[in-house]
C-alpha cells in the first residue's frame, strides 16, 4: 500500500522527501547549500524591515516584482491581519497582481489611486549614488510608472546587489524594453552611440524572445564598464530613440535601500 503510494508521487516530490534541513525546493529545483538559504534570509530581512518602516495605516503602496518582493507581500499581509491596517496595493506586474490577490490584499490601480505613499521594489543592482538596474525579471516599465507616482521608492535587496558602480556585480546588462518591430535598429543605434552590445532576451520555456507584460521585447545592454557613465544622460538619450519603451535604469528615483546581509542584519542607504 505504502509502496504503491510512493510510486504514484511525482519525481519532484520524491526529491523533496530526501531534502535535508538546510535544503530548499523551489520550482522543481533543489537548492541544497547554506549559501542559498542565507541569500533568501537576507532578502526576507530587508523586505520585512522596509515594510515595517514604511507601510502605515490608510496608505497606498506600490508592490514591485521579483523574488525579494514576495517576502514584502508576506509581511504586508501579516501586518494587515494582525494590525487591521487599511491599505490599497498597486501592482507593477502580472506577478505582483497575483501576489496581492493570493494574499487577500486590496488591489488598486493608477486610475483610482494615481498617488502612492510608497512603492517597495527589488533591484538587480544599486550603485553608490542609488542608481538602480531593474528589469532582470522582465518587469521594468510598470515598475517605473508606479514608482514615479509614489512619494518614495524603497528598494529591498540582498547583499549581492549592493555595488559602488553598476556592473560591478550584476553582469547581465541593463535591460531596455522595446517595441518588437524596432529591436534591430535600436540595438544598432545604442551600440554605435555608447559601445558594448545588446542582446535580445530569449525565453526559456518558449521558443523565441521574452515578451513582457506589456507585449514588448527586452534588449540586455552589456555596456562598456571601463569608463564612467553619466547614467542620467545615458538614460535620457536612449529614451529618445524611437521604439524604446523604457529602460531598466532608475536614476534619482529611489530614496531608500535596504540590503539584507549574510548574518541577518540589514544595512541602509539613502538617496
Ligand atoms: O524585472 C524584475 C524586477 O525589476 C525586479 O525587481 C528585479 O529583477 C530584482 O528581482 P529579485 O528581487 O528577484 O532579485
Amino acid at each position: 500500500m505504502w509502496g504503491q503510494f510512493v510510486r504514484s508521487l511525482s519525481p519532484s516530490l520524491l526529491i523533496l522527501r530526501r531534502c535535508g534541513k538546510n535544503d530548499c525546493f523551489s520550482n522543481g529545483v533543489l537548492f541544497s547549500t547554506r549559501a542559498t538559504m542565507s541569500l533568501e534570509e537576507a532578502k526576507r530581512c530587508a523586505a520585512y524591515k522596509a515594510v515595517d518602516e514604511y507601510v502605515k495605516d490608510n496608505t497606498v503602496v506600490g508592490v514591485g516584482s521579483g523574488s525579494t518582493v514576495v517576502y514584502a507581500v508576506h509581511r504586508i499581509a501579516e501586518r494587515v491581519k494582525k494590525e487591521g491596517l487599511k491599505l490599497v496595493c498597486i501592482p507593477t506586474s502580472f506577478q505582483a497582481r497575483q501576489l496581492i490577490i493570493e494574499h487577500g490584499l486590496t488591489l488598486g490601480d493608477l486610475e483610482c489611486n494615481p498617488h502612492l505613499d510608497c512603492a517597495i521594489d527589488g533591484a538587480d543592482e544599486v550603485d553608490a549614488r542609488m542608481v538602480l538596474i531593474k528589469g532582470g525579471g522582465g518587469c521594468l516599465l510598470q515598475e517605473k510608472i508606479v514608482a514615479s507616482c509614489a512619494d518614495r521608492l524603497v528598494v529591498i535587496a540582498d547583499y549581492t546587489k549592493d555595488s559602488v558602480k553598476l556592473g560591478q556585480q550584476y553582469r547581465k546588462g541593463i535591460p531596455v524594453e522595446v517595441a518588437p518591430m524596432a529591436y534591430v535598429p535600436i540595438k544598432n543605434k545604442v551600440e554605435s552611440r555608447f559601445g558594448g552590445s545588446l542582446k535580445l532576451r530569449m525565453a526559456v520555456a518558449k521558443a523565441g524572445p521574452v515578451v513582457t507584460d506589456n507585449g514588448n521585447f527586452i534588449l540586455d545592454w552589456n555596456f562598456p564598464d571601463e569608463k564612467e557613465h553619466d547614467w542620467d544622460a545615458v538614460n535620457r538619450e536612449i529614451m529618445m530613440i524611437p521604439g524604446v519603451v523604457d529602460t531598466g535604469l532608475f536614476v534619482g528615483m529611489a530614496s531608500k535601500a535596504y540590503f539584507g546581509q549574510k548574518d541577518g542584519t540589514v544595512t541602509e542607504r539613502s538617496g
